[in-house]
């Protein structure tokens, strides 16, 4: 029985009659114990040579550790807190009816801790032969360690390595299939992103880690009734109209970034942190109204250290399913109460001091027209608000990682520049609006969004009760599944010279893409980034403005930190903005 249909019980039954309820199954039991013990001991005396196997208490761990074991094993993703809850009880019932009888502390052992010390151990070992030797994933290849456990994700994950070892393990098994946990696999073919993210299969267990104090905002929920209506609130905040807006205000903010960068024209600037804060204040702006103060230094200092440590702890404990279950019944650990808490105080902050401030926040606000229904405040509005601005930081990390590129790659800046230059001259102008046309500059994002994606780890989904065919392999009932975005969009198979960032691909030499499913740099199908367009806004407005004023320079082979934690964070580049004339 479910916790949840336990409970539903509760207003029914008095308290006393579960009082009741567990004497008598005490005094049922302590008469059990004792004509077993006693029957124990009368065949003990006369079959002494099979006393060791079939008399002793370790038998009854492992008998009972079976059943258990059938029971639970066929569920899919059984709730960790009522699996303990049985087994609690279970015990409870047997420990207290054995102390109604026997007080000697050596039968104490005997018959209640040495079966319990097998039933745990015999629980462990079967499960291991079940994951190795009978899950119906076991002929995908994948690293030995992952088949066993999902700490091998989780380590990864929390090390910021996770995309790059998948993507290695595709490349060395040469499969398109991999399995990176007991029931995960990671599938690198663009043909199963139709089938996978259409809409039929729900979310994986690994949002389940992402709630904020409980809540679930759109990404993370698993329930597609709720997603379907937040998705329409959501979509209300992105309509030509509201990009319009926001892009009048990102274009004031780039304003104050190129301003800065030419005062230090020349020097080196450290470039991740610079679009980092940029990406974060404007994030704070179109979300709450007002930046959050990062660049100017009124802001919470700590603010983006904060964003890196939880999506490191995220990474880790997401990926545990049943230690994140039982972490959410206990208090939240610091480094989620800092980070949950420096953008609550941006969200209160807004609703004091400007509660009707027009930004991303006065959207989710508001009710969905068709359900009647809106977000419930302070928590579902803060989980999802919270989202909003972790989304936008996304944007900064593709620019450094573009501007790094690009101070390498001097043909394709000038070429950029060029075009720059042309449009200025024909009378247009550095604006949302008036560069949208521009080939090349929608050359250099769209590459970027491939090649320097923020998201590289790929969406998790749970293939439903018929499993997923797809031809040349089969997806188990299920099976938790991802398709790897590094991989995917890395892959000579989808495009030519795929580790290479050459813009031109995606305007006169189209032949260098070969499968154009496999660009997927904003997710698919229902859970598709919803701010799509604000992100490739905001990306062409910075790149074409700072191309237009700048030359970028940089060290060649400098090896810049990149950790994947579900996100992507980059390490320290130190570029050189330089003044053109
Ligand atoms: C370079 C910038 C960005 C990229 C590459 C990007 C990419 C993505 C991807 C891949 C997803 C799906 C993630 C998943 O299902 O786990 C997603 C979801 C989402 N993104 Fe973005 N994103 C970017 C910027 C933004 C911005 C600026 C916003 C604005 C607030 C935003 C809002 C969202 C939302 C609300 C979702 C959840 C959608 C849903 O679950 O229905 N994103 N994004």
């Amino acid at each position: 029985m479910s916790l949840s249909s336990m409970s539903m019980l509760m207003p029914s039954v008095g308290i006393w009659e579960y009082f009741d309820f567990a004497r008598v199954g005490m005094i049922k039991t302590t008469q059990a114990i004792d004509s077993a013990i006693n029957s124990m001991k009368i065949f003990q005396s006369h079959n002494p040579e099979l006393v060791a196997t079939t008399t002793s208490p370790h038998f009854f761990g492992v008998a009972i550790a079976l059943v258990s074991c059938l029971l639970v094993a066929p569920i899919p993703e059984a709730r960790t807190i009522e699996v303990l809850f049985g087994y609690a009880i279970l015990n409870f019932v047997y420990l207290g009816s054995f102390l109604m009888t026997q007080s000697e502390l050596p039968v104490i052992i005997e018959y209640w801790l040495l079966p319990n010390l097998t039933y745990l151990a015999t629980c462990v070992i079967l499960t291991l032969i079940r994951r190795v030797f009978i899950s119906p994933l076991r002929n995908f290849p994948g690293p030995a360690s992952a088949s066993i456990s999902n700490h091998w994700m989780a380590k990864e994950l929390g090390a910021g390595t996770f995309s790059k070892t998948v993507r290695d393990l595709h490349r060395r098994y040469g499969a398109a299939v991999v399995r990176t946990g007991p029931n995960e696999v990671s599938v690198n073919d663009a043909e199963a992103i139709v089938k996978i993210y259409s809409g039929k299969y729900q979310r994986g267990s690994f949002y389940e880690g992402g709630k904020l104090r409980g809540q679930a905002a759109i990404r993370e929920t698993r329930s597609q009734y709720h997603h379907t209506i937040w998705r329409r609130i959501w979509d209300k905040a992105f309509t030509p109209g509201e990009l319009k807006h926001y892009a009048a205000q990102t274009e004031n903010a780039t304003s104050k970034l190129v301003n800065s960068l030419k005062k230090k024209s020349g020097e080196e600037v450290d470039c991740t942190k610079a679009m980092d804060e940029f990406a974060l204040d404007l994030a704070a702006q179109l979300t709450y109204g007002e930046d959050a103060g990062i660049q100017d230094g009124t802001g919470i200092e700590t603010h983006l250290e904060s964003i890196k440590k939880y999506l490191s702890w995220l990474g880790y404990y997401a990926t545990l399913r049943n230690i994140s279950e039982l972490l959410s019944y206990t208090r939240d650990p610091a480094v989620l109460t800092t980070y949950c808490s420096n953008s609550e105080s941006l969200l209160i902050n807004r609703q004091r001091n400007h509660p009707d401030s027009h930004d991303i926040t006065s959207h989710l606000l508001l009710e969905d027209e068709e359900s009647r229904r809106k977000f419930q405040v302070p928590l579902q509005l803060a989980a999802n608000t919270n989202l909003s601005l972790l989304m936008g930081t996304a944007v900064g990390t593709t620019l450094s990682q573009t501007f790094k590129t690009l101070s390498k790659n001097k043909k394709i800046q000038e070429k950029l520049h060029k075009e720059l230059e042309s449009h200025i001259k024909k009378g247009g102008d550095l604006s949302t609006e008036s560069i949208k046309p521009l080939p090349y500059l929608s050359a250099i994002i769209t590459e970027s969004l491939r090649l320097h994606n923020p998201f590289t780890t790929g969406v998790h989904a749970a293939i439903g009760e018929d499993g997923l065919d797809m031809g040349s392999y089969r997806l188990p009932p299920h099976t938790q599944v991802y398709v790897p975005t590094l991989t995917l969009m890395t892959d000579e198979k989808y495009f030519e010279n795929a580790e290479e960032y050459i813009p031109e691909r995606w305007t006169e030499k189209e032949e260098m893409v070969k499968d154009k499913r496999a660009y997927v740099p904003f997710g698919y199908g229902i859970h598709a980034c919803a701010g799509k367009q604000l992100a490739i806004n905001e990306l062409k407005l910075v790149v074409a403005r700072v191309v237009a004023g700048f030359e970028i320079e940089g060290e060649d082979d400098e090896e810049v930190e990149w950790k994947d934690y579900g996100m992507v964070r980059v390490g320290e580049w130190k570029g050189r903005f330089k003044s053109r004339k």
